[in-house]
């Protein structure tokens, strides 16, 4: 075992600790043997139980295999959960904890000491490790030495924390201890956040602050909207709010009930080891293309989105832009509002000498409004046949509820939601605001009106079972798409995003505007990047000012901007670059350019390399080296080093542009270097 070097006073420290570690390192063998045996066990018991079966097949009777066959069912299932423990308990032993707190309750006589882990461990009927997110490990993140409380669903515990300590420990190991103090608190998270960038995004739970936590075990709002500066953690935020949520209300919420609407599927695998990481399944990942696809399926097909920057149609422009306001929404609300009167066109149902009069008709149909058309339709046809059922004392011929709907679908004005949304632009004077990409083929900025009009007039397919959504990158999305999102998801969710960097030109809306269509959302700002080094964000807020934008004391390289005569010397820039990257001891670059197509163009003029990847918007997965990329598919993720190229003043000038390169900067974590050839973009510093 290592020497363990108190940072502050550079003495041996805590040989109480070094002895406790042995202690519990020593437990989790035992547990793990013994996991390891009731896996070895059940798996026999199963395999004998198969035989059994396999041999006497012939003999058992009914009830007996029946039997059986639950028996393997059972064993099965503790198999299973036999797996589960000992994958933890193998996690655990890497590092079993980060964190030690001693709590003395008011009225008791003692402090007593709890480690904090990624899971809670119990050996010989004694919780040696507290699970990171129980409402006592709370008090670590909440809490220096001093008074303190924590709240459990049984109450309220006071009492005083009378001593906190940090530990690295890898691979069952000390790497330091340290007594904590707010200080050293920010000392480890500094250490933590000078490491070079991993494959894939990690848990943060030894260095959670105090804000982040309170948004993490948030567990009162419906709907919690985080607005945070680049690198302020939503992301990783919002993934340890899930892996508190799946702790505290495991009874009623799996990780098959959630599900992350994230821009691409590269950010997806990004993101994807972080609840694995911390002892959860991993949560299903959908974009809105793939919820038109479902949705849409056999009703129209649509074109995907385009490029605002490469789409040289201004009239596609104009009817993106059409589209993206909250007044767009509350415009198609009016008008399926004024539905009734204009689909349905009542006339007297008569059948022998029973009726139902048009003014009935449109009565009943327009009190059935929270139901889409074609089952309002269904519902009065049962209410008709059920009124004629009810008078017909003479037991005569009256027709069936299908009869009655055949009638009723005839009284209809229009007869599908594509001739709905045509007269919902004509009736607006629009009409040149809904073109067709091609035959039942939609424009992808017409995909979600037209989705809300199919809502209200067909129905969409609601999904009963996810019961939490989180929405990544809030600001990329319309307000026309929050409504849809709305009918689809009507479960609690999680959206967050940074209105600093959209990066849509043709979309108008903005923080104030998502606050409209949540009004009973709980809205939560994070304005400390802990991604990148005080250099870099001095530098990002020097292209974009932001005032709430707060930087981490952590420094770095001043970021270099070079000016090179050609772009053939520009492109010489890079590989030298990309040379100096390759010597270093960073693990990830970013080479980001403005549009996919750059990307691609870029991508291919380089030599190709095993660590040298484009990340398109076919890409599947994050694969860390060198990535080769557009502003677009970088949103999210994060680099060692970033190299932005081509930042010339033809290239970089709108206010859109802008928003690019903030964004494009703030994905570098220790190094940027911005390049350029001819005459410099004047937005950089
Ligand atoms: N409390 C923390 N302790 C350690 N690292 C942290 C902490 N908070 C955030 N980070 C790190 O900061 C980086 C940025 O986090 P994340 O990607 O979640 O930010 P974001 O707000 O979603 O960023 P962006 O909007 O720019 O994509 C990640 O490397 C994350 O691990």
């Amino acid at each position: 075992m290592q020497n363990h070097e108190n940072k502050e006073e550079s003495s041996p420290i805590f040989p109480d600790e070094i002895v406790h570690l042995d202690a519990i390192n020593k437990m989790i063998d035992e547990a793990l043997l013994e996991a390891q045996d009731s896996v070895e066990r059940s798996d026999k018991e199963y395999m004998d139980m198969k035989r059994y079966m396999a041999e006497y097949r012939g003999e058992l009777d009914p009830h007996e295999m029946f039997q059986n066959q639950l028996g393997l069912r059972q064993i099965d299932n503790t198999g299973a959960f036999a797996v589960t423990i000992r994958d933890k308990l193998a996690k655990l032993k890497e590092s079993p904890y980060f964190a030690r707190i001693d709590f003395r309750q008011d009225l008791a006589d003692e402090a007593e000491p709890f480690y904090i882990g990624r899971f809670a461990f119990n050996h010989k009927n004694k919780l040696r490790i507290s699970d990171w997110r129980s409402p006592l490990a709370s008090m670590f993140y909440d809490y220096e030495v001093g008074p303190a409380s924590y709240t459990a669903p049984m109450g309220k515990t006071d009492g005083d924390l009378t001593r906190k300590r940090q530990f690295k420990i890898k691979d069952g190991v000390m790497e330091y201890a340290l007594e904590s103090s707010a200080n050293i608190y920010d000392d480890v998270l500094q250490q933590e956040l000078s490491q070079t960038a991993d494959e894939k995004m990690k848990s943060i739970i030894g260095t959670i602050q105090k804000e982040q936590n309170q948004i993490i075990r948030d567990e009162k709002s419906k709907t919690l909207i985080i607005q945070g500066v680049a690198g302020s953690g939503k992301t990783s935020i919002a993934l340890h709010r899930i892996a508190f949520l799946l702790y505290r209300f495991k009874e009623q919420i799996t990780a098959n009930n959630v599900t992350i609407l994230s821009p691409n599927k590269v950010f997806g695998d990004y993101i994807s080891s972080v609840l694995p990481e911390l002892g959860e399944e991993p949560i299903f990942e959908i974009s809105f293309e793939d919820i038109a696809h479902i949705q849409l399926e056999k009703v129209m097909d649509f074109e995907v989105d385009k490029d605002p920057f490469l789409e040289a149609d201004k009239a596609w422009i104009l009817r993106k832009q059409f589209k993206s306001s909250l007044e767009f929404v509350k415009r198609m609300d009016d008008f399926i509002a004024g539905m009734p009167e204009i689909i349905f066109g009542p006339v007297d149902y008569t059948y022998g000498r029973f009726t139902f009069t048009a003014d009935n008709l449109r009565m009943r149909f327009a009190a059935y409004n929270k139901h889409p058309v074609k089952q309002r339709l269904q519902m009065l046809a049962d209410e008709v046949y059920e009124r004629f059922a009810t008078d017909n004392f003479m037991e005569e011929d009256i027709p069936r509820s299908r009869t009655i709907l055949k009638a009723l679908k005839a009284m209809l004005k229009v007869k599908n939601t594509l001739e709905l949304y045509r007269k919902f632009y004509e009736d607006m004077g629009q009409s040149a605001m809904f073109v067709l990409a091609g035959k039942k083929k939609l424009e992808w900025g017409d995909v979600f009106p037209f989705l809300y009009l199919h809502a209200a007039y067909e129905g969409v397919k609601e999904s009963g079972v996810i019961r939490h959504l989180v929405v990544d990158e809030m600001q990329d999305y319309s307000p026309i798409q929050y409504a849809v999102l709305n009918r689809l998801f009507p479960c609690p969710k999680t959206i967050l995003g940074d209105f600093g960097q959209s990066i849509n030109p043709l979309s108008r809306h903005t923080l104030a505007d998502l606050l409209n269509i949540y009004e009973e959302a709980q809205l939560v700002k994070l304005n400390t990047s802990y991604r990148s080094s005080y250099e870099i964000i001095n530098f990002a807020k020097q292209i974009q000012a932001n005032d709430e934008l707060k930087a981490i004391k952590r420094h770095g390289p001043i970021p270099e901007v070079i000016g090179c005569d050609s772009p053939q010397i520009e492109m010489q820039k890079l590989r030298q670059l990309i040379q100096s990257y390759r010597k270093s001891k960073y693990h990830t670059l970013g080479i980001i350019v403005k549009t996919e197509e750059a990307a691609r163009i870029l991508f291919d003029s380089l030599p190709s390399a095993e660590d040298l990847h484009l990340i398109s918007d076919e890409s599947r997965s994050f694969e860390g080296g060198i990535s080769v990329t557009s502003v677009q598919m970088a949103k999210g993720l994060e680099f060692d080093e970033v190299i932005i190229m081509d930042v010339d003043q033809e290239s970089y000038r709108s206010e859109y542009d802008r928003s690019l390169l903030y964004v494009a900067c703030t994905r570098a974590m220790h190094r940027l270097s911005v390049l350029y050839a001819g005459s410099r973009s004047l937005l950089l510093p």
